[in-house]
């Protein structure tokens, strides 16, 4: 205890400072001996170690909940009679900000982020967080916080009234000093208990049906407007006790589970067999992209996003000129929209660099080749690589769906190659798939992983196969929804159910935007033949950039409107295929399109091409829209229970003649023993 009756309470629970069921006891006791003794005026709080708290404990969801709970202690903060402040860094949230905002106040480091982040993992914030904050900030700007879930800076914390003090230096010191001054002063520091949750009735009813309006099916964002507006009506113990309703309800609803799922999954799915531990991957000072198209000018877009200075490398002038040009005005749009400032646009774009000529990749240390899908062009460019690029740098292929190993073997270091698989438009989607060949080396996973936490991306590390893991389990989809037209279906009728299951887009409505023309030359690589989809190509129906695809697009527009024209070329194919027609529900579009991919999906597990069920949920959730809320393919299909998903495949496989529909061995095995794909199957003892 410092000399002038303050007391330092550190919160200390590595590595984030969870407030785990020993913290909170550790803390109660500790409040309660400060409480107690006479010679203490007053406390600050403090933390240990990188931040302050990334709050609750989520591994203690959904257990037996031991007191003392959260609430329980910021009551007492609340009643201890001896004021208590929060000193404030690195991160507060969640339970954390809660437990601050029961403080009597908050002193922040600078650069310090605060934020209720609970709508991310489906609940909110159920500490008190939604009937404080509107009475610290005001009911608009907490329901700005709560219901995004993004977190504000110190400076804007300070200016929002959600801290009072903003301080260099060590910070309990600063702290300590805050709350000597206020003790000597006399100076009050009122509770947001004590205070009313200002508000504009009119305002706050507009926020509140943007939020409405953009959940989108999610539970939790209606929850945290609802609970927000009750602080604004309700003394504080009643909105305190509706909120806490409303958490568990959420806290024990599927849409929180899958979204806490996919929390831990995406950091299982960084911790990658056969990189070494003590691996420390060297920075990234340049890159290069080899190919100026769509791709090509989307991954520059990301280091440049990322400050990394950025050469795109084509041998064709003009099409070096319309990506980099492509790249400037995705910044400019972005500008104009009010996602970028126009200097960081110049800062960016400084970044980005082109040259005709491939020895301009000599300096990178990342080079990522972005050219057609063609093998042999790939290991001419390969080969020319290995002559141009530095020693150690990493060479890697954005390939969507071709054999990394005969890239590496058209160099003399196969070790440095790998696959890095960005997700269309590349500078938008957060999934990177890296895709490990057989002689790539530890060193080399490890900094295409550390290389996606630099890019913003969620990276996860897949096997070596046609399509690896996101585009061979789509390509499963795809089958079905081309079968589902032949059937009778009408696009917007299939994009319908999915956009209706939580995705942004229908199958159709994606094809339409990534052009025709590309699905129809992967087809051709592999064989496939889909008789609509060929049938719309040979027509120059390539989708938006014709203006003609699945649907129809007036001058200018991306609005997909439905077009008879194309339900009657579906109605001519299908009727020299001879399929019978008839109707489907959305029920059965949902389950023809997703189980096929479930189906691919355990046997991409069972021949380790994933190294777990969790890592092709990320992979689902990032490169196409599944909705997170939704969990992934792979708890979907555990939601449904294994053994209907084993008969309702089966069934398919018989309803349509398609072989690949028959469950897998893995799915059978599971279902027959009770387990899940997530779980494995039960262990002896275990109850299934
Ligand atoms: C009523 C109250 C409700 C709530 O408070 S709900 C919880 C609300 N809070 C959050 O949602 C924050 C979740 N955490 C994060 O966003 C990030 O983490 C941080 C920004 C705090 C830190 O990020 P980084 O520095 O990249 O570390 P890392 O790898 O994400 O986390 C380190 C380890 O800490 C575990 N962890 C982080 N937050 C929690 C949590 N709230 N509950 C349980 N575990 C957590 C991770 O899983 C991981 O663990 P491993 O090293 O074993 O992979």
């Amino acid at each position: 205890m410092a000399a002038d009756g303050i007391a330092v309470l550190t919160l200390d629970n590595p590595p984030v400072n969870t407030l785990a069921t020993p913290l909170r006891t550790a803390l109660d006791s500790a409040l309660r001996r400060c409480g107690a003794d006479p010679a203490v005026r007053g406390i600050v709080l403090a933390s240990a170690g990188r931040m302050f708290s990334a709050g609750a404990e989520m591994r203690e969801f959904g257990k037996p909940r031991i007191p003392p709970l959260l609430r329980d202690l910021i009551e007492l903060i609340e009643t201890l009679g001896k004021p208590v402040v929060a000193a404030l860094h690195g991160r507060v949230l969640g339970g954390g900000l809660e437990l601050a905002l029961g403080c009597h106040a908050r002193v922040a480091a600078p650069g310090t982020l605060l934020g209720l982040p609970e709508v991310k993992r489906g609940i909110l914030p159920g500490g008190g967080g939604t009937q404080r904050l509107p009475r610290l900030v005001g009911a608009e700007a907490a329901l700005r916080m709560i219901a995004s879930g993004e977190p504000v800076t110190a400076e804007a914390a300070l200016e929002m009234g959600l801290v009072e003090a903003v301080a260099d230096g060590d910070l309990p010191d600063a702290a300590c000093r805050f709350l000597a001054t206020a003790l000597a002063e006399g100076r009050p520091l009122p509770l947001a208990r004590d205070r009313s949750a200002p508000h504009d009735p009119q305002s706050l009813a507009a926020a509140i049906a943007e939020v409405r309006k953009r959940a989108r099916g999610q539970a939790a964002p209606l929850a945290c407007a609802e609970a927000v507006r009750l602080a604004t009506e309700l003394p504080l113990e009643e909105g305190l006790d509706r909120e806490r309703a409303l958490f568990q309800e959420l806290v024990q609803g599927e849409q929180s589970r899958a979204l806490r799922h996919l929390f831990f999954a995406e950091r299982e799915a960084q911790k990658v067999a056969g990189i070494p531990a003590d691996i420390a991957p060297p920075p990234v000072r340049r890159a290069a992209v080899i190919g100026a198209g769509t791709m090509g000018g989307g991954i520059a877009m990301c280091f440049a996003n990322a400050g990394i200075p950025v050469t795109v490398i084509d041998m064709d002038a003009a099409a070096l000129q319309r990506g980099l040009d492509r790249c400037a005005q995705n910044w400019q749009r972005s500008v104009q929209g009010g996602r970028l400032d126009q200097a960081e646009m110049e800062r960016r774009r400084a970044l980005l660099s082109g040259s005709t000529d491939l020895a301009a990749l000599a300096g990178a240390d990342v080079v990522v080749e972005a050219v057609f899908e063609d093998m042999a062009l790939k290991q001419r460019i390969f080969a020319e690589i290995d002559r141009l690029a530095g020693a150690g740098a990493l060479l890697a292929s954005n390939t969507s769906t071709l054999d990394i190993d005969r890239m590496a073997a058209a160099t003399a270091r196969p070790g440095d190659v790998l696959g890095l698989h960005f997700f269309s438009p590349a500078n938008v989607m957060k999934l990177l798939e890296i895709v490990r060949g057989k002689a790539t080396s530890g060193l080399s996973l490890a900094r295409g992983v550390a290389l996606g936490g630099l890019l913003g991306k969620v990276p996860v590390v897949v096997g070596n196969c046609d399509g690896f893991v996101a585009n061979r389990m789509t390509g499963r989809r795809g089958a079905q929804a081309e079968r589902l037209l032949q059937e009778g279906a009408l696009p917007q009728q299939v994009d319908a159910a999915m956009t209706e299951f939580g995705y942004p887009m229908g199958p159709f409505a994606v094809g339409d935007l990534a052009g025709l023309d590309i699905g129809a030359a992967a087809r051709r690589r592999r064989g496939a033949v889909f008789p609509v989809a060929d049938a719309l190509v040979a027509e120059g129906r390539l989708g938006q950039k014709t203006g003609r695809g699945y649907y129809r697009y007036a001058e200018g527009s991306r609005k997909a409107e439905p077009d008879p024209e194309v339900a009657a070329l579906i109605a001519r194919v299908a009727a020299g295929l001879g399929v019978p027609q008839r109707r489907h529900d959305a029920a059965e579009i949902r389950e023809r399109l997703i189980l096929p991919m479930v189906n691919e999906g355990a046997r991409i597990l069972e021949e380790g091409i994933a190294a777990r069920a969790s890592d092709i949920d990320v992979i689902f959730v990032h490169a196409f829209g599944w909705p997170a809320w939704r969990g992934g393919p792979m708890l979907w299909a555990d939601g449904l229970g294994l053994a209907t998903v084993r008969d309702r495949l089966a069934h398919y496989a018989a309803l349509t003649g398609d072989e690949t529909l028959q469950p897998a061995p893995l799915i059978q095995r599971l279902a027959a023993a009770g387990g899940s794909l997530l779980g494995g199957a039960p262990r002896a003892g275990e109850s299934a």
